[in-house]
């Protein structure tokens, strides 16, 4: 443990002080009710890190907590070295955060390219450069690119969602169940392309139903049950914990 790490007696999680992103004792839901509990959570610089859990565990909730989208009750979240707690989702996406929710993730009417264009809205030109990498990270979406994103298929508007959320270079990137509704064919290739991204230099923090294959990819994973968290790690060495297989992966 480097000297700007410590212990959280309570949870045994691992509290950074120099993290990209950090969430400390994080209390947030929807109106009155609250979902998240105390929640800790850390994303460093280029890592990539994941969220895993049972049903209703608050997973999409933290993500939507972070990207300023519950009710805050209390905590603290900072990216860099900015206080980001419930700011607005149009404030923080200028300061190099993007956020791809798991539904209703493209504008369904507009073209393709127009989905991209939008990502890159705070901008006062298109930033082509941004447009180039996200056409040769998604090949796909450059031949596609006349045609109306509602007529693509899930995977294509998964691919546009994030390519969307690409056209801003963040720093880093909030996936919400980035397989979801995915054929099992195209699981693999959606990870590899996660992967790509991250390899690229920009921090993840995803939220995946498919844990054991989220854990195997990712650097560290948070395990969070009923909001709270439980459980925080190296992504293999969650993956082979035996009482984590046992209570979340399926034995
Ligand atoms: N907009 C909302 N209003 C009220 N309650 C909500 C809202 N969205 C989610 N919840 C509730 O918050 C709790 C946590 O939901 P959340 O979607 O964060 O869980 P999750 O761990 O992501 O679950 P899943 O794996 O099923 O997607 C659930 O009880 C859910 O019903």
């Amino acid at each position: 443990m480097s000297d700007s790490q410590a212990t959280s007696a309570a949870q045994d999680v691992i509290l950074y002080d120099d993290s990209l992103l950090s969430v400390r004792d994080l209390d947030a839901g929807y109106g009155d009710l609250q979902i998240l509990t105390d929640v800790d959570l850390d994303v460093n610089d280029e890592e990539y890190v994941t969220i895993v859990g049972p049903n209703g565990a608050g997973k999409s909730t933290v993500m939507k907590s972070v990207f300023g989208l519950t009710s805050h009750m209390g905590g603290t979240v900072k990216f860099g070295d900015k206080d980001i707690t419930a700011m607005r989702p149009e404030d923080i996406i200028h300061l190099g955060l993007g956020y791809v929710p798991q539904n209703d993730n493209v504008f369904s009417s507009l073209s393709v390219r127009e989905n991209l264009e939008m990502g890159a809205y705070i901008l006062d030109e298109v930033p082509q450069d941004a447009l180039n990498e996200v056409f040769d990270r998604f090949p796909i979406l450059e031949e596609r690119q006349t045609q109306k994103a509602g007529t693509l298929s899930g995977g294509q508007q998964q691919m546009l969602a994030m390519g969307r959320a690409l056209m801003l270079d963040p720093d880093l990137l909030l996936l919400d169940e980035p397989s979801a509704g995915l054929a099992p064919d195209l699981v693999a290739d959606m990870f590899d392309r996660i992967d790509a991204i991250n390899d690229a230099g920009t921090a993840v923090l995803m939220v995946e139903q498919n844990a054991k294959e989220a854990l195997r990819r990712c650097d560290r994973g948070y395990v969070l049950v009923d909001g709270k968290n439980r459980y925080e790690d190296e992504g293999t060495t969650l993956l082979n914990d035996p009482q984590v297989r046992q209570d979340f992966l399926g034995g």
